[in-house]
């Protein structure tokens, strides 16, 4: 069997095969091949008596984290033979646990209102060359997909792709979550309930306005990438937090929980949804102009069962060890502690101050518009969140910290950035609590007045919100847990040396 051409194999040539492979698990089909279509093309045919054939299409790296479907055809005078090796890579992929029917979620309306041709040109027929069924489902209003998840026979499916932002993707995890919480008995509103794990993954198709789970999980906001991923099957553990008010649940967040600045953007942001991707970079420059501080009171848990920090010059990579650790550290902590609450005799740290942003990432957060992200070294799937103020300071160095969440520059060396990496926090707003606290204290009840007659203090009279993965909140003061691994991606987190591996594999065009 050979990659040669046919005329070549008529001739009896010697046919010289480069030594390289593509592993098995980036196979992505193996089909016998059409030889009609074959020599129509090659026109190399015609002399051989009877040819057979067969194309494996395999992962082709490219670079910045970019793959691409490539095929490679062996051609063999002997039927048999060809057959034996179609059907012994057939077996082949049969041990790989990969998806054979998803349930597919489109938002039409998400970004550039791309969702529905991307998922029909691009995603679909790499499905259907991997012979992967999919039931699709184009949602007609916020809330379908997440809904639907409630209703549907989930076992039916390996999997669930979301075609969207960040905000699709939220939906649907929050189907999956809450229907596998509503069918063990567990209560979301209990904010100390131990989750229970959510098996079946999700696949991102990337055609939203920021992408950032995408990116921060894949490397590259790229539908056939995702595709790609989502078909050989691969795997990536995430954290997700709950976010809880009075007993009561909120919402959960894997990327961005962001008050003050990143919550004002949004904020304004949602009025001018027409404006598609453009609406952040509008949204963002009133909002910096604005220059809103808020005062509140932050009290956070240090995560302490991992060795990784928020100033570590490495990140989370594939097979990342650091996240492997936290995971095992943490599940011999729970082993220990039994159903104790370990977490209320922990250490608590309190901060009070005057904040332009207060941001929890459970990931680096990294999309196009900031390729390292708002943390770089945070970890996917170590059971921690990285906790950054960014107290009041002036506007000229604020736009110096923003401009380092797009270049190589450390975003928490200044002297107004603090970070600490941790597993829960709370966080309650000044005004809150003046309002709770003490009613019948002129001074405190007057604190909006207090700030409004001090030009010097930039103070924000009202509340900021909270921008929890790209949809408001509706309480300022929240309770946030971070839940290890609680569920998993079809991704494999980004890969180191990427740029070698393209260039080892640009050349190859042989297989085995
Ligand atoms: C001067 C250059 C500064 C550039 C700063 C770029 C910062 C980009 C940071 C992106 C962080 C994304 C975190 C992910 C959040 C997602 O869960 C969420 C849902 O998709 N997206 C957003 O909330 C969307 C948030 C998008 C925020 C965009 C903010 C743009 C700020 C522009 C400030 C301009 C100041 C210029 C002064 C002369
Ligand atoms: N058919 C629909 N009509 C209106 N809204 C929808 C529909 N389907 C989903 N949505 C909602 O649209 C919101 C935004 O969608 P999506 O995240 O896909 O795009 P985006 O906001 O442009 O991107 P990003 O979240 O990456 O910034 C989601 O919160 C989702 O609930
Ligand atoms: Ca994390």
């Amino acid at each position: 069997v050979t990659n040669q051409p046919a005329h070549e194999l008529d001739r009896g040539s010697c046919v010289h095969i480069e030594n390289c492979f593509v592993p098995t698990s980036e196979i992505i089909a193996v089909e016998e091949t059409d030889l009609n279509k074959k020599q129509r093309n090659s026109g190399k045919w015609q002399k051989m008596a009877k040819p057979h054939a067969f194309t494996v299409y395999y992962v082709k790296k490219a670079r910045n984290h970019r793959w691409r479907c490539s095929d490679v055809t062996f051609w063999c005078v002997d039927e048999q033979l060809c057959n034996q090796w179609i059907q012994a890579l057939k077996e082949l992929l049969e041990l790989q646990t990969r998806p054979k029917h998803l349930l597919v979620y489109i938002n039409p309306y998400g970004g550039k209102r791309q969702g529905k041709r991307i998922y029909e040109q691009k995603v679909a027929p790499l499905f259907s060359l991997a012979s992967i069924s999919t039931d699709v489902f184009v949602t007609e209003r916020a809330n379908h997909a997440k809904d639907n998840l409630f209703e549907v026979n989930i076992n039916k499916y390996d999997g669930v792709v979301c075609v969207g932002g960040d905000g699709m993707f939220s939906e649907v995890m929050h189907g999956l979550i809450g229907r596998m919480q509503k069918d063990s008995g567990i209560d979301q509103n209990n904010p100390k309930a131990p989750l229970v794990q959510c098996n079946i993954r999700i696949g991102i198709i990337p055609a939203g306005s920021t992408d950032c789970i995408c990116y921060s999980t894949v490397g590259i906001s790229d539908p056939v990438t995702s595709a790609l991923h989502i078909i050989i099957g691969d795997s990536q553990p995430l954290d997700v937090s709950s976010v809880h008010h009075n007993n009561t649940f909120l919402k959960y967040t894997v990327s961005l929980l962001g008050y003050g600045f990143y919550g004002d953007v949004l904020k304004d942001s949602e009025k001018k949804r027409w404006m598609g991707p453009m609406r952040y970079d509008y949204s963002g420059f009133k909002t910096f102009l604005s220059h809103h501080c808020y005062e509140g009171t932050i009290y956070f848990q240090p995560a302490k069962h991992t060795q990784g920090s928020p100033r570590d010059k490495d990140s989370c990579r594939t097979g990342c060890h650091i996240c492997r650790q936290s995971e095992q550290q943490l599940a011999e902590e729970h082993k220990k502690c039994g159903l104790k609450h370990e977490e209320d005799e922990e250490e608590w740290k309190v901060i009070k101050g005057k904040f332009l942003a207060i941001n929890a990432v459970n990931m680096s957060c990294a999309c196009p518009r900031s390729p390292k992200g708002l943390s770089p070294a945070a970890h996917l799937a170590d059971g921690s969140s990285d906790l950054i103020l960014v107290r009041k300071c002036s506007r000229f160095d604020f736009l110096r910290y923003l401009i380092r969440h797009t270049n190589q520059d450390d975003q928490f060396d200044f002297s107004f950035v603090d970070v600490y990496r941790v597993k829960s926090f709370q966080f309650t707003s000044k005004l809150l609590e003046d309002n709770e606290s003490d009613v019948t204290d002129i001074g405190k009840k007057h604190f909006g007045q207090f700030c409004r007659d001090h030009p010097a203090c930039c103070c924000s009279i009202a509340n900021s919100t909270w921008n929890c993965d790209g949809e408001t909140l509706n309480s300022s003061a929240i309770e946030v847990r971070v839940h290890c691994q609680l569920m998993k991606l079809f991704a494999r987190g980004i890969e180191e040396n990427c740029k070698e591996a393209a260039s080892n594999q640009s050349t190859v065009e042989q297989l085995l």
